[in-house]
């Protein structure tokens, strides 16, 4: 049971076993909410017998207060085990999503769009969180409360409890055939939304490329047709939820008509006395509230479904395994024949097979496209190879756990990601119980002096969003200071000096030069300068090894290294005339 539900909800063990507490104080309160009409039914029954004598009144001046106790206690109860616990459970929700995002492979994020994610994480907790708190141990309660009543009123009379009963099933028909429809539609409506999210997503972030082309108006009406399918999506959703929670409404309502209706026929041939009448009709009009404000929230806990299998997603994803402990025997990074493909399943390494020494630096460069970049990522583990085989000093990366692994790397990326916040912690980083002095000797290495002690709070000075107040030489820089703390024995350097001047990127050279000694390194660069002083170069192209060797013995081949030498040569060469 709690197993089922526990995946019925994405709910944690804790969490499902909250809902069933939920569920059952839920139900207890509506029972409990009875009492008193019990009591106002013995009332009504001395009333008419004559009065109430001072025993009698001291038995419903006691059961008044207990009833009140009653209450009062099981409300309490209700609010500890739906509030409090569904706002813990949304901690431990969010919390395990995030691990299990730190944990799946980056092909995940290939599939989904950052929107989608996103919301995912912040959205669909925050709705699930009312959802868990309000709705769902509300019907639930309100439904077992409710068929539990009945059934008892059978005790009583079950000509009456029939015409007070037959309503229930009725609506809960209606109820469930409504689901599979409103499924289908906050499918929909969920669907309708991620695109508009998406596209408003996608044109903050070109807002400057729009600019640039003038292609603003044309985005904008895309992004209107976007906002305007969320909006005719949730009119359909309002329109078809409100027919069938109307219809469920009335059918209840009609309870209580068809209770006075056969009570008075009933009450008139004689068969049925004043008292039970007046019961029927006191449980009629308490009966049906709960459920009635449960149904008007219906539409609310069957889109959870939606939500909730979009959670399932990210919690069902295989994650990337591995031991902890590393056997590696040195650095030497080896690629035996592998092969690889991103989701789009193009082929884009074909058996791919070099070693890149400890000790030496091996550049990869070739043509745009070719996989340089696909081969770094795959000697982290960002990504796992399809086929052939991925060691460091002879250990199986694909048996290592990531992080574990990446230890064992600095990186410094093409695109340099930087947080909001000082530059000093920007580098930190690469060693977060690195001191003050360590970071500003990495710093200094890399050239950050240089830009960093111009602002106004040195180091310590705020960078903005992903470091939008520093140029694109200055972020890298900081990127190469982190790769300078963390001190790795294996840099990959993937376009790591491209936003940097000439003069900048010949410190930065003398300096990653110091960086790199007896470690293993990997350049992958375009610019044939940049890999000058390399021990062996790969060439990839076509997601093929096409030549391997010193720069030397390439240059000899007259094949493409020597060739893209010769046209960046002479490209130096340009002017514009
Ligand atoms: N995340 C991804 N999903 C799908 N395809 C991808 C992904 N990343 C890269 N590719 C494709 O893989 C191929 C190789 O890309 P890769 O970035 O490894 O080449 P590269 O040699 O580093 O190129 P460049 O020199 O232009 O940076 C390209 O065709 C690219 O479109």
């Amino acid at each position: 049971m709690v197993k089922k539900l526990q995946r019925k909800f994405a709910l944690s063990e804790q969490g499902a076993k909250d809902l069933i507490k939920g569920i059952l104080a839920g139900t207890l309160q509506n029972i409990a909410f009875m009492f008193p009409v019990g009591l106002l039914y013995y009332l009504v029954g001395d009333l008419l017998r004559g009065g109430v004598s001072g025993s009698r009144a001291w038995f419903y001046g006691i059961g008044s207060l207990l009833c009140l106790l009653l209450i009062l206690g099981i409300t309490r109860l209700h609010y500890d085990t739906t509030y409090l616990a569904t706002y813990v459970e949304s901690g431990v929700r969010r919390i395990s999503l995030a691990e299990k995002l730190r944990q799946i492979p980056l092909s995940f994020f290939g599939k989904k769009d950052l929107a989608d994610l996103t919301s995912t994480i912040m959205a669909d907790c925050t709705f699930l969180e009312t959802a868990f708190s309000h709705f769902i141990p509300e019907l639930f309660g309100s439904m077992i409360s409710t068929v539990l009543i009945c059934i008892s009123l059978f005790f009583f009379d079950w000509r009456m409890a029939l015409a007070a009963l037959w309503v229930a099933p009725v609506s809960f028909a209606i109820v469930a055939f409504s689901a599979k429809v409103q499924e289908r539609l906050s499918q929909k409506s969920m669907d309708a939304k991620m695109a508009c999210a998406d596209g408003i997503q996608e044109c903050l972030e070109t807002v400057q490329d729009l600019k640039a082309n003038n292609a603003e108006e044309y985005y904008l009406s895309g992004l209107d047709e976007k906002i305007k399918a969320v909006e005719k999506r949730a009119v359909i959703n309002e329109f078809v939820t409100a027919a069938f929670v109307t219809s469920a409404m009335l059918i209840l309502k009609l309870g209580i008509a068809t209770v006075a209706l056969a009570g008075s026929a009933l009450l008139i041939n004689g068969s049925l006395d004043v008292m039970t009448f007046f019961l029927f009709l006191l449980v009629a009009s308490r009966l049906y509230d709960p459920l009635q404000s449960a149904l008007q929230n219906l539409a609310a806990v069957i889109s959870t479904r939606a939500n909730i299998a979009r959670m399932n997603e990210i919690l069902d994803h295989p994650v990337q395994e591995g031991v902890n402990g590393l056997t590696n025997d040195g650095y030497d990074i080896s690629f035996e024949n592998v092969s690889f493909a991103y989701n789009t399943g193009d082929t884009i390494l074909n058996g791919v097979s070099f070693t890149a020494r400890q000790g030496e630096v091996t550049a990869l460069v070739g043509p745009s496209g070719g996989g340089k970049t696909t081969v770094s990522r795959l000697a982290s583990r960002f990504w796992d190879a399809d086929k052939g085989r991925i060691t460091v000093g002879g250990m199986d990366i694909s048996k290592v756990e990531p992080e574990t692994l990446l230890s064992l790397f600095s990186i410094v990326f093409q695109d340099v990601t930087l947080f909001n916040n000082t530059i000093m912690e920007n580098i930190r980083i690469g060693k977060k119980d690195a001191s003050d002095e360590e970071v500003l000797a990495a710093a200094k290495l890399a050239n950050c002096d240089e830009f960093a002690l111009k602002l106004p709070n040195g180091y310590h000075s705020d960078i903005g969003e992903n470091g939008c107040e520093l140029s694109g030489g200055e972020r890298q820089r900081i990127s190469i200071a982190r790769a300078f703390l963390k001190n790795a024995p294996i840099i990959l350097l993937d376009e790591a000096t491209a936003s940097l001047d000439v003069e900048n990127e010949t410190s930065i050279q003398t300096a990653l030069s110091r960086l790199i000694k007896s470690k293993t390194v990997l350049i992958i660069a375009h610019r044939m300068r940049t890999v000058a002083g390399a021990d062996k170069i790969i060439v990839l192209s076509e997601g093929r090894v096409a030549e391997q060797g010193s720069p030397d013995a390439l240059l000899n081949q007259k094949g493409i290294f020597s060739h893209m030498v010769k046209l960046q040569t002479e490209n130096q060469h340009w002017t514009l005339t």
